[in-house]
């Protein structure tokens, strides 16, 4: 039996290669960029007018002048301007370039128009006010999004504003997920006494859906031939396999024998950790394989604890790790590292976590009244309220 660390270094070794692909802007949400992103102009582009109002030479002004007969009006969308007369104005509106010949600009409830004249009011004015200068925010060529970084609506705004109709991402790993049982029934079905309905697979195909990964849901009863046949074939077609139940010591247990006889190398078999030690991890051909204990509870932290970081490290993302800080005392005897289910709360930036005691690794519902688990080290028995300890959020924390 290997350590959590020691599981998370094999696993880790092991990283996908996921292929680079270029798709529309429009698809690329929840994507990984592939390249960087460059600004292919000044940002803004030019001297840019932030408000409506009026806009003049700022020495007349100093020099005593506040009548400006007004030229003309800059709009949004249209040709530079430029001022004629150097104590007269122009009207400009938000959006549009600063006319030439012009240096300050003056919001409309600081001026008073009357006719074709403006006036400006008793108010202090400044040299260069209410402009967005060319290049203020970032030069022409400056790499605006590093690659690796997820994309989200706020990358999107940059994309299109840099004219990149198409993007190159790192194309989404195709999973199998897999669910072994035959006590297991589809949603809709009405399970007899013996019989519970399938919930794990569904729990990581809508948590890979929601980051963008391609899954598809299998379900194969307990029986070695069929288990092996259908294994094999699936091995050829996806690039992960995700399988929950079957891999402890129980009569109809068959998924490690049959993976390592489909030719998966094992890697480990058993983590010294409660939940999920019965947990088992190969590779065949780059692929990996993720053989879950099926538990509800434990495939629910062997995903969020191995794969998550699994993926993200493929995807070459920044793993942040939160500490949080235990609430209560709290006693685990074995030799096992144990994570345990807590509620978290975010008290002024401080993570604080307090137990929710659940009827164990088949208690499901518990894991609606938790946030994550904390990760409490084999080489203790007594953990202090006040001691911080590494958290594996499967919720928001806000
Ligand atoms: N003699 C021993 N028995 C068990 C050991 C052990 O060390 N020695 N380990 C226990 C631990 S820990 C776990 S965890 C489970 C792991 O069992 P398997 O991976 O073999 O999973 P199954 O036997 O197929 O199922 C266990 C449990 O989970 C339910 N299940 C399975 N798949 C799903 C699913 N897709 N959706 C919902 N629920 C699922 C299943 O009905 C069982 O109740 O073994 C212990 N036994
Ligand atoms: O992994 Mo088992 O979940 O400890 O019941
Ligand atoms: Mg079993």
């Amino acid at each position: 039996m290997i350590s959590v660390q020691e599981a998370v270094n094999i696993i880790q070794s092991n990283l996908a290669k996921p292929e680079i692909i270029e798709v529309s802007f429009k698809e690329a949400v929840g994507k990984v960029l592939a390249e960087p992103i460059s600004a292919d102009r000044d940002f803004p582009p030019f001297d840019r007018v932030m408000m409506d109002g009026i806009a003049i030479n700022y020495d007349r002004y100093n020099s005593g002048q506040s009548m400006f007969n007004v030229e003309a009006t800059q709009l949004a969308g249209a040709p530079r301007l430029t001022l004629r007369q150097a104590d007269n104005c122009l009207e400009v509106m938000t959006g549009a370039m600063l006319p030439k010949g012009v240096d300050t600009v003056i919001r409309y409830e600081d001026v008073t128009i009357v006719g074709n004249k403006a006036v400006v009011n008793d108010i202090e004015i400044f040299k260069g006010q209410n402009i967005h200068n060319q290049g203020q925010d970032i030069e022409k060529d400056h790499i605006i999004i590093k690659p690796s970084t997820l994309i989200t609506p706020a990358e999107i705004g940059v994309i299109t504003t840099v004219g990149k109709e198409k993007v190159k991402v790192y194309k989404p790993l195709k999973f199998a997920i897999i669910s072994t049982g035959d006590e297991l029934v589809p949603v809709e079905d009405e399970p007899k006494e013996y019989q519970i309905r399938q919930s794990n697979s569904h729990v990581f195909k809508s948590s890979l859906d929601q980051i963008g990964m391609d899954a598809q849901v299998f379900h194969i009863v307990d029986d070695k031939e069929t288990l092996k046949g259908r294994i094999k074939d699936i091995l050829e077609e996806f690039d992960a396999l995700i399988l929950s139940g079957g891999v402890s010591k129980g009569k109809s247990d068959f998924v490690p024998e049959v993976l390592e006889e489909l030719g998966v190398t094992k890697h480990f078999h058993r983590v010294a950790q409660r939940p999920g030690k019965p947990f088992w991890f190969g590779t065949v051909k780059n692929k990996s394989v993720f053989a879950l204990p099926g538990n509800p509870v434990s495939t629910f932290l062997c995903f969020n604890k191995y794969i998550l970081p699994w993926l993200r490290k493929s995807y070459r993302l920044e793993e942040k790790i939160q500490l949080a800080q235990l609430e209560e005392d709290f006693s685990f005897k074995p030799d096992l590292t144990y994570f345990l289910q807590v509620k978290v709360n975010n008290e002024k930036g401080m993570l604080k976590a307090t137990p929710v005691k659940g009827q164990g690794s088949g208690d499901l519902a518990n894991l609606v009244l938790a946030d994550g688990f904390i990760e409490l080290p084999p080489d203790k028995y007594d953990f202090k309220a006040g001691e911080l300890f590494p958290l594996i959020p499967y919720r928001r924390l806000d």
